[in-house]
């Protein structure tokens, strides 16, 4: 059986008195495109921000790739991870976010080179050349030289997937990547999210309020309701035929807001 990259175990999130997540268990599998639907305030974007170390736990064991990310092996026993534990886990990630998050200061070249250069120390041309190559990929070979607020928000998502992607990392989070778009630049991203699904070589975790995306580019649906997976499975069964009463009224508001 193949081992999960990604492993939530029993895990607690917690702000002040508010649990956000409750004890979940949550796996993906290497290769595997999971996409995460529910109510606003359910705990979606909660676990993205646990995997890219942004917001820690308090209770359970989080691992990717069969290591333990916010704690470390010691003697046997798990303990608090140290920064520098947490910084070679992050490598393993990359994070698109929904405002973008893009070096405002920094053309889109840099925007892309700089992480490979600082972080992974690559030269000013093995950097340069990874980027380009991105860029060809997203689309906007002829944009390098731009900065971010000379482009719309569908080339600026683009450039914050292939900055993303500079770092070659196993696993891309997908955070609402397109909720902060005019509705016509949604399917310029979408597109670019789609090839790399469909290049089966990347793990995927996409929280997302696009339903049909969704059901089309998916392994797994995974419907969160308050801090727990209320309802999985193949996005043609869990759109058509959901077994759970809460996934159905769900469902039908999201699908069908005016019935
Ligand atoms: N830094 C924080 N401090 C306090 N509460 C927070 C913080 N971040 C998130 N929360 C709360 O945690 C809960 C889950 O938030 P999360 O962003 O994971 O939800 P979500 O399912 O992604 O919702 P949405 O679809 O609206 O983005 C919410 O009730 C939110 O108010």
């Amino acid at each position: 059986m193949t081992e999960p990259i990604i492993k939530f175990d029993k895990v607690v999130k917690r702000f002040g008195s508010h649990t956000v997540l409750d004890h979940l268990d949550f796996e993906v599998n290497p290769g595997e495109m999971v996409t995460i639907i529910g109510p606003s305030g359910s705990g979606k974007s909660t676990v993205l921000r646990i995997l890219m170390t942004l917001e820690q736990i308090q209770d359970g064991v989080v691992t990717v790739e069969g290591e333990p990310l916010w704690h470390e092996r010691k003697n046997g026993d798990l303990v608090p991870a140290s920064e520098k534990h947490l910084r070679k886990m992050r490598e393993k990630l990359g994070m698109v976010f929904q405002q973008f998050n893009l070096f405002p200061h920094m053309t889109v070249l840099r925007n892309l080179t700089e992480a490979p250069r600082q972080v992974l120390g690559l030269s000013k041309k093995d950097a340069t050349e990874r980027a380009e190559e991105l860029l060809e990929r997203v689309g906007l070979s002829d944009q390098a030289s731009k900065f971010p607020h000379q482009l719309s928000g569908g080339q600026q998502q683009r450039v914050g997937i292939a900055r993303a992607l500079a770092m070659r990392p196993k696993i891309m989070l997908f955070d609402e990547p397109t909720s902060a778009l005019d509705p016509e630049l949604v399917g310029e991203v979408l597109k670019v999210i789609r090839q790399l699904a469909n290049e089966h070589e990347l793990t995927m975790l996409l929280v997302t309020h696009e339903m049909q995306f969704a059901r089309q580019v998916s392994d797994r649906v995974c419907f969160f309701d308050k801090g727990r997976i209320e309802e999985q499975g193949p996005p043609d069964e869990l759109f058509t035929n959901p077994k759970r009463e809460r996934t159905r009224e769900f469902l039908k508001a999201v699908l069908d807001p005016d019935a």
